[in-house]
């Protein structure tokens, strides 16, 4: 508020001093001095309050649209596209100048109370030497800052327009300079093909972009003509006044300089804009707002209280994903407590599917999936009783030990870390790295290292071990060995068995060697079970399992790699 006033309080010392001239000069020195310091401080003290504020802001925002992504109970209802872009525009982290986040437009808005502040308490020192000054002043104040806003706003379309463009300009530039494509680049020859795009996409976007700021150059003489002519008439009128008249030569050159500060406060367009910018990502996070907790009420979710695994049920579980056919269709199955089960099936057959329903990650289409007899949807922290492995799991890049621990919320068990590290055949890495376990695991940064395919898999699997050891009873695994050795893998499955808890094992595969260790076998197709039991049983029916198990092991026989390919049976 002071910042806001500070041009009026400017201009009535600036008046208080040249009315002193001919008198003692010590007080309106003073005032002066003072008033003058006074600006430097509020400037400086409004910059850092800024500052807090935009930060504040934007924290508790991100912290908002961060809460509402992780609080959507199941996956498919963040997953569909609209959602998504929701979501990137909701985030507000503006990379581009035409987009603002919610802190810059809340200070729009405060600034714009302080633009009125600032217009109102100079149109009180103007008023001093004459009322109709004021209306003068602000008539070709206002459109000024009507013809910049039309100007800024037809720009601001035209950038936006090109916006496919310039994300493609971007991908480009970062593809010339990842360090994953380098390799494709240099072998591939795309260097120039590469360049090309980028250029062409970048002119596509900013050439009309660059016309129009010329236009905006050639129409700035009408912002001119507007600003300075009735300015210079009001400046020679006050002037032309004061001497005819032989008043205060103080008071007009307070009214002049607070004129200048009614100007500035009504002709600007910065806040309007911050606040125009800042709309979408607030109206996106409003929309998520709504459509999220819609979806996520009505639910009353209990704990299950066990400390042993429960028994689980498919019961004619029907699933498809928002986009694309039906992946289950009246699955049926029973897993028993502490059983170690295999699913396999061919590629796209829904293992890693049934994986996610039993996850909680999707609920079925219809049908019910159940522990104990609860539908697991209605049970709290359910995630808590498992640990799984995705196919696709995530790599953090966070120290080793760090990546091991988010497998299970709560105080690190620094017992169960040192375990799970041994379990999972990590040790050697882990005793090899200057910091052990405390090594960061991106390496991009100083100290950080990358592992192999291989090693983050294992490290995976000794994230779903630290959950076992930490109190999980359902160890999910889906293609756990699909980036190891043979060697890694026979040890690790050898270790798997002899896990001194007592868990479910559920353990997605496709190399049938590692699977006829299993108490029971499903063999999932056409989104049902098609046939199952134990690796001996399956072998004497003679089925798919029989064939695709007889074709691997022929397969490894002769050399070849022991998975298989669904076209190699059909
Ligand atoms: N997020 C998704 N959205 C739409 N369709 C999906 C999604 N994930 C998987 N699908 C489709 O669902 C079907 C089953 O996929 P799923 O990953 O469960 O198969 P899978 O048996 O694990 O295959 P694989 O052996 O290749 O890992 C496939 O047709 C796949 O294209």
């Amino acid at each position: 508020m002071l910042h806001a006033v500070f041009p009026a309080i400017g201009a009535a010392s600036v008046g208080l001093l040249i009315s002193g001239v001919d008198a003692d000069l010590t007080v309106p020195l003073v005032v002066f001095g003072a008033v003058f310091l006074l600006g430097q401080v509020s400037s400086l003290a409004f910059r850092w309050a800024k500052h807090l504020v935009v930060s504040g802001v934007n924290l508790r925002h991100r912290a908002e649209v961060a809460r509402l992504a992780v609080g959507a109970p199941t996956v498919d209802m963040i997953e569909p596209k609209a959602t998504q872009d929701l979501f990137k525009t909701a985030a507000a982290d503006p990379t581009e100048w035409v987009e603002k986040t919610p802190g810059d437009g809340a200070i729009g808005a405060l600034r714009i109370i302080f633009e009125y502040v600032g217009l109102i308490s100079s149109a009180i020192v103007v008023s001093y030497w004459s009322f109709w000054l004021v209306p003068a002043l602000i008539i070709p104040a206002l459109v000024t800052r009507r013809l910049a806003t039309r100007l800024w706003v037809r720009h601001y379309r035209i950038w936006v327009d090109g916006i496919e463009h310039h994300r493609r300009y971007q991908y480009w530039g970062e593809l010339t300079a990842s360090r994953s494509e380098a390799k494709e680049l240099r072998i591939f020859g795309l260097a120039d093909w590469i360049i090309g795009r980028h250029q062409y996409d970048m002119r596509a976007h900013l050439a009309p972009v660059w016309a129009d700021d010329r236009a905006m150059a050639r129409a700035h003489w009408q912002q001119f003509a507007i600003t300075l002519l009735p300015l210079g008439a009001i400046f020679g009128a006050v002037g032309f006044a004061t001497v005819a008249n032989g008043t205060d030569v103080g008071i007009a050159s307070a009214a002049l300089a607070a004129g200048w500060g009614i100007f500035t406060a009504a002709s600007g367009v910065g806040p309007m804009m911050e606040m125009e910018g800042a709309r979408p990502g607030l109206a996106a996070f409003a929309a998520l707002k709504d459509s999220l907790e819609r979806k996520s009420e009505v639910q009353h979710l209990q704990p299950l209280s066990v400390t042993r695994a429960p028994h689980i049920r498919f019961e004619d579980v029907h699933f498809r994903y928002e986009r694309g056919a039906s992946v289950t269709k009246g699955l049926d199955l029973e897993i028993r407590p502490d059983e170690s089960l295999a699913v396999v099936g061919f590629n796209g057959a829904g293992k890693s599917t049934l994986i996610k329903l039993l996850a909680g990650a999707y609920r079925p289409t219809a049908g019910i999936v159940t522990a104990d007899g609860r539908d697991i949807g209605g049970i709290d922290d359910w995630g808590s009783h498992l640990a799984v492995v995705f196919q696709d799991f995530v790599k953090y890049r966070l120290t080793i030990a760090e990546n091991i621990a988010l497998g299970r919320s709560g105080p690190v068990d620094e017992a169960a870390l040192k375990s799970a590290i041994a379990e999972s055949g990590l040790q050697a890495l882990v005793d090899g790295l200057p910091a052990g376990e405390d090594t960061s695991l991106d390496a991009s940064i100083d100290g950080g290292v990358d592992l192999s395919g291989g090693q983050w898999q294992q490290l995976a699997l000794a994230r779903a071990l630290y959950a076992v050891k930490s109190g999980a009873r359902i160890l999910v695994l889906d293609e756990p060995s699909a980036h190891l050795d043979v060697r890694t893998e026979q040890r690790l499955f050898d270790r798997l068995e002899q896990l001194t808890e007592p868990v479910t094992t559920i353990l997605v595969s496709h190399r049938l060697a590692t699977v006829r260790r299993a108490d029971r076998i499903v063999l999932i197709d056409d989104g049902k079970i098609a046939e199952q039991g134990t690796h001996e049983e399956l072998m004497s029916l003679g089925g798919t399992y029989a064939r695709m198990y007889r074709l691997q092991a022929e397969r490894f026989a002769a050399g070849f790699d022991d998975r298989l390919e669904e076209g190699a049976i059909v």
